[in-house]
C-alpha cells in the first residue's frame, strides 16, 4: 500500500473511521459519497453531510457490514463510483489543507483481485497511483489514505480526479481538514547527493517534493519508454514463442510421422519375418518335395527301363507271333477245315439223328403201331379167404400167351404182345413201355390206355402208389430225363391237361370251379389235330411240376363224387401231355402228344340189368369203348373212314391212334374163378383188337431183317459217336490255340496300357515340378522387392531422425538465443 501513496507524509490506515481520525483539527468538510448526511453522536463529534460536489459517477449502497468499519461503518456502507469521476470544492480558503480519502470494496465483493484498479489526483498531483482495495483489504473492509497534504491557493478550490487503470474507481467518503503550518525547524532538510561533482546538497521537503515530482515524471516517462521497449521485447518473445511452438507442433508432426513409419517399417519387419519363414517354408517343402521328385523320378525311370525292356520282349514276342502268323495261318485253314468238317458232321449227324429216328420207328413199327400186353392182378385178400381159385395159367407167359380154363379142362390160349404175371411188377410194364417215350420226344403221338373189368388194376398200372409209381409217373419222369439229355441239340416245351369223360361229356379236371360245369367241344385245328378249345393247358419244366399238376386233377376228380373208387370205374380219366420240340441243329419244330388214359370198367358192357343213372353211364361206357374197338379195328383194315367221331373218347384220341401214332392197350384180368366171365370178355376185345390191328403178315415180321436194322443202327450210333468225339477234341483244340492268342493279345494290351498310364503320369509330375520351380523363383523375386523396399524404408526412416535432430537442434539454438536475449535485456533494464 506504502508503494502506492505517492505524497510524502500520507500514510494508509487498513480500518475504519474512529475517533482517531482527530476530528477535532479544524475540520473543514466530510462528505458520505454515495450515501446522506451523518449528524455528530456519542463521542464523534462530526457532522458528516451528504454527497456533494462531485462530478460524474454513480451511487452504490450496501446492507453488508464492513467488517473493521470503526466508529461510523455507515460512512463505508456507500459509495460514488464511475469513469469520469472528481470532486471539486470550491471557496475554500487559501492555505494548506490535510485530505483523508475513505475506500471500500462493496461491489466486486467476490474478487478476483485487479478488477477495480485506478489513480487518484488532487490538484492535478497523484497521490495514489494503481489502488486496488480488493488485493489490500479484501471486500466490505475499509481502507483509508489519510493526511494527504493540500495546497489551496487563491483560487480557493480543491479538485480530485479519480482516473481508472482497470474497472472505474470508486470512493465512499472524503475529508477534508485544515493542516497546521508547519514550523520552519520542522521543515526537514534533505541532502542530496550531486550526479556531476558528488557534492552532498542541502534541500527543502518542498524542494525535495518538487524534484520528486520532476524525477518520477522522469522516471514515469522512462518507464513508458521500457514499458514500450518490454512490450517490443514481449512481442518479439510471443513471436519466438510461436515459432518455438509452430517448431515444436512441427517436431511432433515429424515425431508422429517416424513413429508412423517406426510402426510401418516394424509391421514391414513383421511381414518379412512372416514371409521369410513362409519362404523358408516353402524353401524346405520344396526341397522335400524335390527330394520325393527325384525319388518318384528315379522310380519312374527304373519303371521306365524296366517297361522298356518289357516293351522290348513284347516287341519281340509279337515279332514272334507275326513270325508265327505263317503258323497261324495254317491253323485257321486247319481251324476252317475242321468246321467244314463239323458242318459236314453236323448234316451227317442231322441225317443219322434222322436215319436212326426212322430206324427207331421202323423198329417201333415192326413191334406194331398198336400193341397189346396183358396184365393180371393177384388174388385179393378177400378172394383168397373166401378160397377163390385162379383160372389163368402164366406158364407161356413170356412169349406172350395166355391160357385160361374156362371150364374143368377146357383152356383157352391168348395170345398179346406182352403178358404180365400177378408177380410182375410195375417196373417189368413200363420196362416194355418206355420206348414209347421216345417216340414221343422223337415227335410221334402216343396212346397208352388201360382197359378192364373194374378193380382188376388199372389205375394201379396207369398211376400206381406212392411207394410203386405206375406208367404215367414213370413215363413223364422218362420224357423229362430224356428231355434233359437232349437239350443241347433240341429244346422241349412241355405241358399237361387232365381231362375226365363222363357220360359222354368232357370235363377240365385242372379248370377252376365255375368253369367245371362248362361244356367242352372238340376242334380240328389243323389237318388231323384234334383240340378242346378252352382246356387248361398247364406249362410245366420238371417231373414234380408235372406230377403236381397231376395230383390236382386227381383231387378235382375227387370232387364230382363221394367215392372216387365207384367214379373212376364210371369214367375215362385222360392225361394230355403236349410236347413242343426244337431241334437246335437244324431248326425243325416238332408237336405230339401223350395220352396216358384209365378207362371206365368194361363190365358194364355186359350188365344190362341196371336201370336209370347207371343204365345211361353203362350206355355211354358201352358206347364209348366199342367206338374205341371199332376204330382200331378200321385202322387196321386200313379203312378209308375211321368212325373217330362216335365218342368223345375216340374223338379226343383221333389224332393219336393211326398214322405214325403209337398205341399201347394194356388188358388188365381178375385171375379169380369169379371174374371169368368178365376175364374172357376183356380177353376176347383185346384179342379182337390186336388180331385184327395186327394181322398175321405184320406180326410174321422178319427176324433177319430186323437184326440187320438193329446192327446197322448200332454201327451208325458207334460212328456218330466217334466223329462226335473227333469233332470235339477238333473244337477243343481250336479254343485252346484261340484263347493262347486271346491271353498274349491282352497281355500286349494291358502292356501297352500301363506304359501310357506310367507316362502321362511322368509327364504331369514334370509339368508340376515345373510349375512349382515357376512359384519358388517367383517368391524369391518377391522375397528381393520387398527387401528393398524395406532397405528404402529404412534409409528414409534413417533420413527423418537426422532432420528431426536437427531441428531439434535448431529450435534448441533458437530458444537458447531469445532466453539469452530476454535475460540480456532484464539485466539492461
Ligand atoms: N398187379 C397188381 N399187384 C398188386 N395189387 C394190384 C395189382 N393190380 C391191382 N391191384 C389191386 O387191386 C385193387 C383194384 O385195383 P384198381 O383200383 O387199380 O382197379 P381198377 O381196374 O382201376 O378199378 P376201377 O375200374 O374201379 O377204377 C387195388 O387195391 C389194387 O391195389
Amino acid at each position: 500500500m506504502d508503494s502506492m501513496l505517492c505524497v510524502f507524509g500520507s500514510r494508509s490506515i487498513q480500518s475504519g473511521l474512529t475517533n482517531t481520525n482527530n476530528f477535532k483539527e479544524r475540520p473543514v468538510i466530510f462528505v458520505n459519497a454515495g450515501g446522506g448526511a451523518i449528524k455528530k453522536e456519542g463521542d464523534i463529534n462530526l457532522d458528516i453531510e451528504k454527497d456533494c460536489c462531485f462530478e460524474g459517477g454513480d451511487v452504490i449502497r450496501t446492507d453488508e457490514s464492513i467488517i473493521n468499519g470503526g466508529d461510523i461503518p455507515s460512512v463505508y456502507q456507500s459509495a460514488r463510483f464511475g469513469t469520469n469521476l472528481s470532486y471539486k470544492f470550491n471557496d475554500m480558503p487559501a492555505g494548506e489543507y490535510l485530505v483523508d480519502l475513505h475506500f471500500a470494496e462493496i461491489v466486486h465483493t467476490n474478487g478476483p483481485k485487479g478488477m477495480r484498479v485506478f489513480d487518484v489526483f488532487i490538484q492535478e498531483e497523484k497521490v495514489i497511483s494503481e489502488l486496488d482495495v480488493y488485493s489490500i483489504v479484501g471486500a466490505n473492509k475499509p481502507l483509508q489514505v489519510v493526511d494527504v497534504r493540500v495546497s489551496v491557493g487563491e483560487d480557493g478550490v480543491i479538485f480530485m480526479r479519480f482516473d481508472g487503470v482497470v474497472g472505474s474507481p470508486i470512493v465512499s467518503g472524503i475529508y477534508i481538514k485544515q493542516a497546521t503550518e508547519l514550523p520552519k525547524s520542522s521543515v526537514k532538510q534533505e541532502l542530496l547527493l550531486c550526479n556531476n561533482c558528488a557534492a552532498e546538497v542541502k534541500v527543502s521537503s518542498d524542494q525535495n517534493r518538487v524534484m520528486r515530482t520532476n524525477s518520477l515524471a522522469r522516471y514515469e516517462k522512462k518507464i513508458e519508454e521500457l514499458k514500450a521497449q518490454c512490450q517490443l521485447k514481449t512481442d518479439e518473445c510471443h513471436e519466438a514463442w510461436m515459432s518455438l511452438t509452430a517448431a515444436n507442433e512441427e517436431l511432433e508432426k515429424i515425431r508422429m510421422e517416424l513413429d508412423n513409419r517406426f510402426f510401418r517399417n516394424m509391421q514391414l519387419d513383421q511381414a518379412m519375418q512372416k514371409q521369410n519363414a513362409e519362404l523358408r517354408d516353402v524353401s524346405r517343402r520344396y526341397e522335400c518335395d524335390k527330394k520325393l521328385w527325384a525319388a518318384a523320378i528315379d522310380d519312374f525311370e527304373k519303371k521306365i527301363k524296366m517297361m522298356k525292356i518289357e516293351h522290348s520282349q513284347l516287341f519281340h514276342e509279337a515279332h514272334a507271333c507275326a513270325n508265327t502268323i505263317p503258323e497261324l495261318n495254317k491253323m485257321i485253314i486247319a481251324v476252317q477245315d475242321i468246321v467244314a468238317q463239323h458242318e459236314d458232321l453236323k448234316l451227317k449227324l442231322n441225317e443219322e439223328q434222322a436215319k436212326s429216328k426212322k430206324l427207331y420207328n421202323q423198329a417201333l413199327e415192326a413191334k406194331g403201331n398198336i400193341r397189346v400186353f396183358c396184365r393180371c392182378r393177384p388174388l385179393t385178400k378177400e378172394e383168397m379167404s373166401i378160397g377163390c381159385q385162379t383160372v389163368v395159367d402164366f406158364s407161356a407167359a413170356k412169349d406172350g400167351d395166355l391160357t385160361v380154363i374156362t371150364s374143368g379142362s377146357t383152356k383157352k390160349i391168348f395170345k398179346f404182345d406182352r403178358v404180365y404175371a400177378p408177380k410182375d411188377d410195375q417196373v417189368d410194364v413200363f420196362a416194355d413201355a418206355s420206348a414209347l417215350v421216345t417216340s414221343v420226344l422223337d415227335g410221334y403221338n402216343v396212346c397208352i390206355f388201360a382197359y378192364g373189368q373194374t378193380g382188376t388194376g388199372k389205375t394201379f398200372t396207369m398211376e400206381g402208389t406212392k411207394q410203386n409209381r405206375g406208367v404215367n409217373y414213370r413215363t413223364l419222369h422218362q420224357l423229362f430225363k430224356i428231355a434233359e439229355e437232349r437239350k443241347e441239340t433240341v429244346t422241349y416245351d412241355i405241358s399237361v391237361s387232365v381231362l375226365e369223360v363222363y357220360n359222354e361229356q368232357i370235363r377240365d379236371l385242372l379248370a377252376t370251379s365255375t368253369a367245371t360245369t362248362k361244356r367242352l367241344d372238340i376242334k380240328q385245328v389243323s389237318d388231323g389235330v384234334q383240340h378242346v378249345p378252352g382246356i387248361v393247358e398247364a406249362k410245366v419244366e420238371n417231373i414234380k411240376q408235372a406230377w403236381d399238376v397231376l395230383q390236382a386233377g386227381s383231387n378235382a376228380r375227387a370232387v364230382g363224387s363221394n367215392n372216387v373208387n365207384e367214379r373212376s370205374s364210371r369214367s375215362h380219366c385222360m392225361l394230355c401231355t403236349m410236347v413242343r420240340a426244337k431241334n437246335l441243329v437244324n431248326d425243325e419244330c416238332t408237336m405230339s402228344k401223350l395220352w396216358l388214359v384209365d378207362l371206365a370198367g368194361s363190365e358194364r358192357l355186359a350188365k344190362t340189368e341196371v336201370q336209370g343213372e347207371r343204365l345211361k353211364e353203362a350206355q355211354n361206357i358201352n358206347r364209348s369203348l366199342s367206338a374205341l374197338g371199332d376204330v382200331i379195328s378200321c385202322l387196321a383194315n386200313k379203312s378209308s373212314h375211321i368212325p373217330y367221331r362216335n365218342s368223345k373218347l375216340t374223338h379226343l384220341l383221333q389224332d393219336s391212334l393211326g398214322g405214325d401214332s403209337k398205341t399201347l392197350m394194356l388188358v388188365q384180368i381178375s385171375p379169380s374163378e369169379h371174374d371169368i366171365g368178365e376175364t374172357l370178355s376183356s380177353l376176347n376185345f383185346a384179342t379182337r383188337v390186336r388180331g385184327v390191328e395186327l394181322g398175321p403178315a405184320k406180326k410174321q415180321i422178319d427176324m433177319g431183317e430186323l437184326q440187320k436194322f438193329k446192327t446197322m443202327l448200332d454201327k451208325a450210333k458207334q460212328e456218330l459217336r466217334s466223329k462226335e468225339d473227333a469233332m470235339r477234341k477238333l473244337e477243343e483244340g481250336f479254343q485252346n490255340v484261340e484263347g493262347k492268342a486271346k491271353v498274349k493279345d491282352q497281355l500286349f494290351k494291358n502292356q501297352q496300357e500301363k506304359f501310357n498310364e506310367l507316362e502321362s503320369q511322368l509327364a504331369s509330375k514334370t509339368e508340376l515340378c515345373r510349375q512349382l520351380e515357376k512359384q519358388l523363383l517367383q517368391l524369391s523375386e518377391g522375397k528381393k522387392e520387398k527387401e528393398e523396399i524395406c532397405s528404402d524404408f529404412q534409409q528414409k526412416v534413417n533420413e527423418l531422425e537426422k532432420k528431426l535432430k536437427e531441428q531439434e537442434e535448431a529450435a534448441s539454438m533458437n530458444l537458447h538465443c531469445m532466453v539469452l536475449t530476454i535475460l540480456t535485456y532484464n539485466i539492461n533494464f
